[in-house]
């Protein structure tokens, strides 16, 4: 899993981690140098070698210039690690909007997959990276600097250097599994929230509140115990690598400092090696520090891999240029049933909605007929069958091929928080005239004169609330103004009088000219209208005869 990231990562920002490691080089480089230049400086003020301050004031200059070398070596470095893990989360986000499955996910998991989720990758780039790259480049540069100054030191680092890491994998076994317990709890607080939510109202209908608030404390609590535990797993492996290279860093000074006494080492040398051992060791320190945000990182990136790393759509395959429009819709041998549920819902042998026509599709609730629609719109793959527009399978066209020959309007269209126009074009550029057309088609005309602001009126989230006949008549209008050769409708007048029936039906009739439209209804005046009417009946369930 770790591999696929990282191969994703280096493949995405191979300049921008090459910029970095460049960046680290010479970093290390320059601390080295600054500490062989001040303890040059300090050997020279203790053995008296300067006699005044002029004399010092080349090698305090160089020790200045280095020093804001190193800051601006790691303020470039910040830059850069900054940019990609904002990059990288932009990345997983629009992936998983392209992979998002339309119809089997809940909105809850959704957002806190497009949210929380993502934002945790941000510990792995903007903490782990740095300590990566400090252990890649920094660690053997000071290293092979001990080497060539005093080997028993460097014996003494390379001694030390693979506890740290050890320690860390051991931790590691256990954070891993309470890491990936928090998110579960997680996951189920942010469903029980939204759900608790969504059904407030119905809760106190039924004077329920009082259980959704205890049920609610429960999986707060939940959370609460589980954060804890890898929270105490956390101060627990930094608190471990604390005491490590304290002591290494502890062993290095005194083997230093007694060699020292016995004239066995330099001066210079043996200030050199106290002030390069802390930061040998401070990549380790820091790794303590971020090792719990990193395995936080790796159990959000097991949540999300399946999406970001899934192929990217294709661009359209020109199907829908060499199809003869509109074009008719076989069903051959379609079965469908739902992941995770034990029934066959859908089965179809041969089936065909012809085109230039209207046919209807009844059948009793639940017997499949929005999940038909969904099948013949390309949202849900049958399990076995096929689906053909005229003789092209629907399975074997790139996605935007399938949205530019077929628009679908469910029973609840979604609003968004934007204005009517934005709702009704779908945030794309089209004239004002036209979106009034479409209205009109969909007798929404009325409302138009109503609202305030006319198009630009906010609809959605804190905009105005539509009832649930005028998001239906709304979702018709979308489809009216996209006028794609395919239109599926489910159950469009439902719940509308009369009258405004009658009105749309006579804007159906019109727009059924040149185009295949599938309707859901069970409306005789929708049914009266039709060309074709298919009547679903239920699957038979295992175990019951076939009719
Ligand atoms: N995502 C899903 N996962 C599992 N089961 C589902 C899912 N969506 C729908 N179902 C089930 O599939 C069955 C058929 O649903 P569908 O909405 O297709 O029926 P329908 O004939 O359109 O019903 P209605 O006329 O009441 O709208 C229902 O029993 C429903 O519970």
């Amino acid at each position: 899993m770790t591999k696929q990231l990282c191969k994703e990562i280096i493949t995405t920002y191979k300049t921008s981690l090459l910029a970095l490691a460049g960046l680290e080089l010479l970093h290390s480089l320059l601390l080295l140098a600054t500490a062989w230049q001040f303890s040059g400086l300090v050997a020279k003020v203790y053995q008296h070698a300067f006699t005044d301050f002029p004399a010092a004031a080349p090698v305090l200059l160089a020790l200045f210039l280095m020093l804001c070398l190193q800051l601006l070596a790691s303020f470039q470095q910040r830059r850069i690690i900054i940019r990609l893990s904002a990059s990288w989360r932009e990345t997983c986000r629009l992936r998983l909007h392209q992979h998002v499955p339309p119809t089997s996910t809940s909105p809850a998991a959704l957002s806190l997959q497009a949210t929380e989720t993502v934002d945790r990758l941000d510990h792995l780039l903007s903490k782990a990276l740095p300590v990566t790259s400090a252990l890649l480049f920094r660690t053997p540069v000071i290293l092979a600097a001990a080497l060539a100054a005093d080997p028993l030191t460097a014996l003494l680092f390379a001694l030390t250097l693979p506890i740290a890491p050890f320690l860390l994998y051991l931790i590691g076994q256990a954070t891993k599994a309470a890491s990936s317990r928090e998110w579960h709890r997680l996951q189920q607080l942010n469903a029980g929230f939204d759900d608790m939510l969504r059904s407030m109202m119905t809760w106190k209908l039924f004077a329920q509140e009082q259980a959704q608030r205890q049920d609610l404390r429960a999986l707060s609590q939940g959370f609460a115990q589980t954060s804890l535990q890898v929270l105490k797993l956390a101060f627990a492996s930094s608190f471990a690598l604390e005491l490590i290279t304290t002591l290494s860093i502890a062993i290095v000074a005194v083997s230093t400092g007694l060699r020292l006494l016995d004239n066995a080492l330099a001066f210079r040398t043996a200030l050199l090696l106290l002030l390069l051992a802390p930061e040998f060791y401070q990549p380790l320190r820091q790794g303590g520090i971020i090792f719990h945000a990193a395995i936080e990182s790796l159990t959000a990136w097991q949540k999300l891999q399946a999406f970001v790393l899934a192929p990217q759509p294709a661009a359209a395959d020109g199907h829908h240029e060499q199809l003869q429009l509109p074009p008719a819709i076989h069903l051959h041998d379609i079965r469908y049933r739902y992941p995770g549920t034990k029934d066959i819902l859908l089965g179809l042998q041969q089936e065909t909605f012809p085109a230039h026509k209207i046919s209807v599709i009844t059948g009793p609730s639940g017997c499949g007929k929005s999940t038909l629609l969904k099948l013949l719109a390309g949202l849900l793959p049958p399990d076995q069958g096929l689906v053909l527009l005229n003789d092209q399978p629907l399975a074997t066209m790139a996605a935007a091929s399938r949205q530019k020959l077929i628009a679908y309007v469910p029973q609840q269209p979604h609003l968004y928080a934007a204005s009517l126009q934005e709702n009704v074009s779908l945030f794309q550029d089209v004239p004002a005239e036209r979106i009034r057309q479409a209205l009109r088609l969909a007798s929404l005309d009325g409302l138009l004169h109503r609202l305030p602001a006319g198009l630009d009126t906010k609809l959605g989230g804190n905009g105005l609330p539509l009832s649930q006949g005028e998001r239906k008549r709304l979702g018709l209008a979308r489809a009216l103004l996209q006028n794609r050769p395919v239109t599926l409708l489910d159950e469009p007048t439902a719940g509308m009088d009369e009258a405004l029936e009658q009105q749309i039906i006579r804007a159906l009739t019109a727009f059924a000219h040149r185009r295949t439209l599938v309707i859901i209804s069970h409306h005789p005046a929708i049914q009266a209208i039709a060309d074709k009417i298919i009547h679903l009946a239920p699957y038979p369930t295992e175990g019951a005869d076939r009719p």
